[in-house]
């Protein structure tokens, strides 16, 4: 499997390349990795063994080293020259950075880096590609000079013989194992021993170490992360895409299945006619459209601040770090829940290979932990939220993306319930100020009783997570509420498109309301008869959007050959396709099966004799 995968990642990584340069000549926009990625991961469902490639690899060349170096490794990399991974992770440590096992030792003397793994749990573990694919890495080491630790560094690593692909000497290395889903991606481990590389191989554009031993510190520590910041971008739109698929799957296959008459009498009709079907199905539509703006506008934001960087202005890595962790944790979790609710709607049928909707679940699934696991970024962000939360008792301004939290924390009480679309984003938004406060009630006392950060982090976790996942709810509808109500380009929408758009921002908000009613009724007095009112409307609105489900999901734009779907083919020939899959299986190659004669006539037969002797 791994060595096809490489033979079609490698067939459509020439077939992007031509595109981009038709497209994008010599162009360093980040959207044709994206697509690129994007693109060859879809063509291949076990996982493309060149993501950590395109996105880590050459990205971590071009932001992370000088020009000297990209010009020596990074051109080379843009050019699939030279084929690469992100070797950060270790066996024993991948969200604590600082505990980080593999080390870069200064040999002034010879003017090189001495690396080592020194023990089995500091063998780099998981990144994509390192087991047979790449010659290259950029190894995450531990610098030392005179043996003092000086942090987190980045080095470029020749693993492999560019003509023999033999690991070279003090290299030992390979693949990690069969996982739950991308095994086509030969997820690798790497082991190095007193392996010497020049020390203009360590990545210099922020930190430095000079030929005599000299250490110049990065004005900003946390720019080696972006990278992962990078990724993290990557994952809220490449989820987004994974739930789209799913819907757009579960959505058609529920328009041509027929079950069950609504009523005595009546023929069967298309299961998505059922309301709880159309539950389990359209609000996942409306999610995959919502995560995908959200997405678009944080990749808009990274190529901001990723110029900004490049020009030493690091004001908006901050926010950007905040929004990446949020958008990863929320599309992540938010898709692997969705997908399998869209499994489950689609009965028996979901649950086989050939609809498709397991690999797509273990396609989606890991970007859950990789990447920074999410309830380790959701604690980033609730850290981050204490922060602004005492920018706000100081009276100072927060970064526009928590300007809400200033505009709340001075609301005494919620005003009159409305039930308005603006009500319902606001009773979000206040429910999450609401926890921010009580998080910062325990947090604060915690350090005020001379709890170390860290600790005090530790031990209000379950509210700091609370308030980030909020956070996150807060900034999805808020993003699409604006996208919705107030874009620009609202008057070139027609009326009816207008109207679907509505519809779609309606059941979003009202769902998140209901998703998060006893965070709300905390904070927020609301009479049972708003309630049900809201009921009502859940399911007004339900039937509002039952038309244009599947004109919607068309819009995604699958071709079949990515959905890869029997359940969701564009023909709607699903009953033909699930047999047509069926009678592909090897066991049907045959009519009597091997095991008959070996295992299962052998078995009864004792059986039946056994039941003949004991009636003697
Ligand atoms: C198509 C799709 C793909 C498809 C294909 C993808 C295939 C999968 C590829 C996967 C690749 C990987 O997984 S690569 C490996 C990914 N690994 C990770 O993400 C590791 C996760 N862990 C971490 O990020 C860190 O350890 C973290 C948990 C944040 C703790 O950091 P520290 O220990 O340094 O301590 P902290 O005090 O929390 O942070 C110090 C300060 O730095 C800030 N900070 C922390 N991280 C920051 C960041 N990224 N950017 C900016 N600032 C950051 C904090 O806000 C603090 O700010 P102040 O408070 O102001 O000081
Ligand atoms: C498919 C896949 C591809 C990957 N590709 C790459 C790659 O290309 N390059 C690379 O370097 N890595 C890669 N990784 C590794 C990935 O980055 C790590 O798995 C991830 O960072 C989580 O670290 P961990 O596995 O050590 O889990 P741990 O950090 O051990 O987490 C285990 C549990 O401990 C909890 N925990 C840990 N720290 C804290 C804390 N401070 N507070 C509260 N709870 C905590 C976590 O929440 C989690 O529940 C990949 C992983 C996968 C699954």
């Amino acid at each position: 499997m791994a060595s096809m995968s490489v033979k079609h990642a490698i067939a459509a990584a020439k077939k992007l390349r031509s595109l981009q340069e038709r497209f994008n000549p010599g162009g360093s926009d980040i959207y044709p990795a994206l697509m690129g990625d994007e693109a060859i991961t879809a063509l291949i469902p076990s996982g493309n063994p060149l993501s950590v490639h395109i996105l880590m690899f050459t990205r971590a060349l071009r932001e992370q080293g000088t020009d000297e170096q990209y010009e020596k490794f990074g051109r080379r990399a843009d050019n699939n020259e030279i084929i690469g991974t992100f070797a950060q992770t270790e066996l024993g440590h991948g969200t604590y950075l600082r505990g980080l096992e593999a080390r870069a030792d200064y040999d002034r003397g010879t003017e090189e880096f001495v690396l080592n793994t020194p023990k089995l749990s500091s063998y780099k573990w998981w990144p994509g590609g390192l087991g047979q694919t790449c010659n290259y890495c950029i190894f995450v080491a531990q610098l030392y000079i005179d043996n003092e630790a000086k942090g987190m560094a980045m080095f470029v690593v020749q693993i492999r013989d560019e003509e023999t692909h033999m690991p070279l000497p003090g290299v030992h290395v390979g693949e990690i194992g069969k996982k739950m889903g991308l095994n086509g991606v030969n997820n690798g481990f790497l082991g190095l021993k007193d392996y010497r590389v020049p020390r203009l191989n360590m990545l210099m554009r922020h930190q430095q170490v000079l030929p005599d031993g000299r250490f110049v510190k990065s004005p900003v520590s946390q720019v080696s992360y972006f990278p992962m910041v990078f990724v993290r971008c990557m994952v809220a739109r490449q989820n987004s895409n994974y739930l789209a698929q799913a819907a757009t799957i579960a959505t058609r296959y529920s328009v041509i299945r027929r079950q069950s008459p609504i009523e005595e009498g009546q023929p069967e009709p298309k299961i998505l006619e059922h309301l709880t079907q159309q539950m389990k199905v359209i609000p996942e539509i409306v999610t995959a459209v919502v995560y995908r703006l959200a997405a678009a506008n944080l990749q808009n934001m990274y190529n901001e601040t990723a110029e900004a960087v490049y020009r030493k202005d690091f004001s908006r890595l901050p926010e950007l770090h905040a929004l990446a962790c949020i958008l990863k944790v929320a599309t992540s979790y938010d898709s692997t829940y969705g997908i399998e609710r869209l499994r489950q709607a689609c009965g028996g049928h979901g649950y086989l290979t050939a609809g498709n909707l397991g690999n797509i679940f273990a396609m989606a699934a890991p970007a859950c932990t990789y990447e920074g696991e999410n309830s380790v970024l959701y604690l980033q962000v609730g850290k981050i939220l204490m922060k602004n939360w005492s920018q706000v008792l100081a009276g100072r301004e927060l970064m526009p993306s928590m300007a809400y939290i200033s505009e709340c924390s001075k609301m005494t009480s919620f005003p009159q319930w409305t039930g308005s679309w603006e009500c319902l984003l606001k009773a979000i938004q206040y429910a999450c100020v609401g926890s921010i406060r009580l998080a910062f009630q325990s947090y604060n006392a915690r350090v005020q009783s001379a709890q170390s950060q860290t600790a005090a982090v530790n031990y209000s976790g379950l509210e700091l997570t609370k308030a980030a996942e909020l956070h996150g709810r807060s900034y999805v509808a808020g993003n699409f509420y604006q996208q919705i109500v107030n874009s620009p380009n609202k008057h070139q929408r027609s009326p009816q498109f207008q109207k679907v758009l509505e519809n779609m921002l309606e059941l979003h908000l009202i769902q998140i309301f209901f998703r998060h009613l006893g965070d709300i009724l905390r904070f927020i007095r609301i009479t049972e008869d708003e309630i049900s009112a809201l009921q009502r409307r859940l399911e007004e609105v339900l039937k509002e959007l039952r038309p244009d489900a599947v004109a919607i999901t068309d819009a995604f734009d699958f071709n079949d050959k990515i959905l890869s779907s029997a359940l969701g083919c564009y023909d709607g020939n699903v009953y033909e396709r699930l047999f047509e899959a069926a009678l592909k299986h090897p066991l049907n190659r045959k009519s009597v099966p091997d095991f008959f004669e070996a295992h299962l006539k052998p078995f009864m037969k004792e059986n039946a004799d056994n039941a003949k002797k004991s009636k003697l």
